[in-house]
């Protein structure tokens, strides 16, 4: 028989990219190079996608992300994400990356290019020459030396920018609330505190800041007509942060002398707007977005992204995620057992306790706590979202599967849960763990299940409510259930597991067997576990934690019959239908019987 060939995840890519990432691709995807898409077409394939890289141009819009069923990622080969609806990826769990510094060197040399261009008028005596003229008293242009440049966004372009300056024998001033002024200091930069100051100073104005609220239209008709008449301006940002109708009409004017632009509010303009009029003007100097065109400054995007790309579909981190946190590679490698214990562990709980009444969202408050080893874990945003991710996969189906770091708050808060995690470095009880992991549900209190219309069930017996609580560890990287409830178990949480509650008499587990053998049920493996007669949690609302209790008896009977408890828990080969549970209570005589799937 031939063997099934697994399909290979795929990548679109609709815009021109360096092969040096793509190749990278290539031997574990299935790379899909389709330049020039309308939108209507991007909207229509995007379903088949596992990954979108793209660069300026392609509108990754909210409507796109939406149809896209299967993508986790969206790289940028490139720094600027504003053609990315970042906030909607988040909502969905796309990680958004970017190649923060693979093109801050050419983005810094085209804006000393087009200054050099602008202020010795280049590209006009090249046009002249060009058409056959040799005009030179026309193109008498102005030297950079000992002029001041006044930078707008002291980051990483802008300070490249100002260190080749420097080395022309420029004075440079920056204006950028959030710089470090030690770099500025290193960079012989002097920051000023305010716009008027900065543009009244300058003889050149360059803007190299994000498009963000703050920097839109930031430069309009009063801030022009502050700087030093006879001015140039430069931008090779982004398109907005100018005002492209100011900047006409003071090139106009003749209040700046040139401008030198890159970029365009939008991008290929359209031939009736104004940016088209601008680029038409005698003294602007305009080149069509090729800040990081150079040969250098692709390659470097784009193994940058394409390194992440792959990170990402194999379920790793990658570096620079525009919209995920920072976790270091050899942190990640600690965490990620417990990342699966505490998904199981998740997912045990809403389909253990759902079965129980009152059912498990009648909870939406838990401690998350870390005893010994895994205590020492500083950063564990994954293991939060792999505790939601678990709790909602049962009842969430496609929902609960998107969720991740990426995601794990919003959704946590958008459905009222809320979880407060605890770092304990003491030994914890059950010594033979170097590490622990518990979850414990607090019961509702009156005002919030009340406010979350969500009342919880008196179930007659009040000792249950307060034992919803879960311990995991992890024993040679598996995951391993050590507590569920008042009982002290030792099963992986993998498969199909049928979970009974009885009466521990002889004979049980035969009648039990033969029920389930009845309706073709194999059992795989059976443990049996006893009430814990060592832990019990208290109630404490903010600071859950473990203590002695009280006789052993007292826990054991629990239900007040003066016989022991225990808990069968078996691995069987397939679901076990709701009417076999039903028939281990009524003709096996086990208390409660709850089959689930991890
Ligand atoms: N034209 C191109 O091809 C090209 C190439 C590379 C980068 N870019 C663009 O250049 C810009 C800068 O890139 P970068 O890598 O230096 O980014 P960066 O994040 O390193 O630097 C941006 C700086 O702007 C500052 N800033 C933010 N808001 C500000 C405000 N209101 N006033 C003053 N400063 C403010 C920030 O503090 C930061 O220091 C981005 O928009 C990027 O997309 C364009
Ligand atoms: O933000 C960026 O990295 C630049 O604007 C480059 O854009 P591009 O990849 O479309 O050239």
């Amino acid at each position: 028989m031939p063997l099934l060939k697994q399909a290979r995840p795929k990548v679109l890519v609709p815009e021109k990219l360096s092969p040096d990432g793509l190749a990278l691709l290539r031997s574990a995807l299935d790379v899909d190079e389709r330049k020039g898409l309308s939108p209507e077409e991007l909207l229509e394939i995007i379903p088949h996608y596992e990954a979108l890289l793209v660069r300026s141009e392609t509108k990754v819009t909210a409507t796109v992300l939406q149809a896209a069923k299967r993508l986790k990622v969206v790289a940028r080969a490139g720094v600027g994400v504003d053609n990315v609806d970042v906030g909607e990826a988040t909502k969905l769990g796309i990680v958004v990356v970017n190649s923060p510094s693979g093109n801050i060197g050419a983005a810094a040399e085209h804006t000393i290019a087009l200054m050099m261009s602008m202020a010795r008028k280049i590209p006009e005596g090249c046009a002249s020459l060009k058409a056959g003229k040799w005009e030179r008293s026309k193109f008498v242009g102005v030297e950079v030396k000992g002029k001041v440049l006044g930078i707008i966004g002291l980051g990483k372009v802008g300070l490249t920018v100002a260190r080749i300056a420097k080395g022309l024998g420029m004075t440079v001033n920056a204006l950028d609330p959030y710089a470090s002024p030690a770099a500025a200091s290193s960079a012989s930069v002097t920051l000023v505190s305010s716009l008027p100051e900065l543009l009244s100073s300058a003889d050149f104005l360059t803007i190299h800041t994000p498009l963000i609220a703050s920097t839109r239209g930031m430069i309009s008709d009063a801030e022009l007509a502050q700087m030093k008449p006879g001015a140039r301006i430069l931008n090779v940002a982004r398109g907005g942060t100018i005002d492209e109708a100011a900047l006409l009409k003071a090139l106009e004017s003749g209040q700046l002398s040139g401008a030198a632009i890159d970029v365009f509010t939008s991008e290929p303009p359209d031939p009736e707007s104004t940016a088209s009029k601008l680029i038409a003007h005698p003294r602007a100097v305009v080149t069509p977005h090729l800040g990081a065109s150079t040969v250098e400054a692709q390659e470097n995007v784009s193994v940058d992204v394409c390194e992440q790309v792959l990170d990402i579909l194999k379920g790793s981190l990658p570096r620079s995620a525009v919209n995920a946190p920072l976790i270091l590679p050899e942190e990640y490698q600690k965490l990620q057992p417990f990342v699966r214990l505490v998904e199981k562990i998740g997912n045990l709980y809403t389909q253990h306790y759902a079965s129980l009444p009152g059912g498990s969202m009648a909870r939406n408050t838990f401690d998350l706590i870390y005893q010994g080893e895994v205590a020492s874990i500083n950063n564990t945003k994954p293991l939060f979202a792999a505790l939601i991710k678990g709790l909602l996969a049962p009842i969430t189906g496609q929902e609960g599967l998107n969720i991740n770091i990426v995601n794990a708050e919003l959704v946590a808060r958008e459905r009222g849960i809320f979880v407060s995690e605890q770092h304990s470095r003491d030994p914890h009880d059950d010594s033979s763990y170097s590490s622990l992991v518990t979850l414990i549900a607090r019961p509702p209190s009156r005002p919030s299940s009340r406010a979350s219309g969500l009342p919880e069930k008196s179930t007659g017996a009040p000792q249950l409510q307060h034992q919803r609580v879960i311990s995991g560890t992890c024993s040679g990287g598996q995951p391993l259930i050590t507590r569920l409830g008042r009982f002290e178990a030792s099963f992986a949480p993998e498969g199909t597991l049928l979970i009974c509650e009885n009466y521990d008499s002889p004979g049980k587990i035969g009648v039990v067997g033969s029920i389930l053998g009845r309706e073709g049920v194999n059992i795989n493996f059976m443990t049996v576990a006893p009430v814990s007669s060592k832990l019990s949690i208290h109630n404490a609302p903010s600071d859950a934690k473990f203590v002695k209790d009280g006789p052993t008896e007292v826990l054991s009977d629990v239900s007040g019959s003066g016989k022991t408890e225990a808990l069968m828990i078996l691995g069987v080969d397939r679901v076990v239908p709701q009417q076999t549970a039903e028939d281990l209570v009524q003709e096996g005589g086990v208390l409660s019987a709850c089959a689930i799937t991890l």
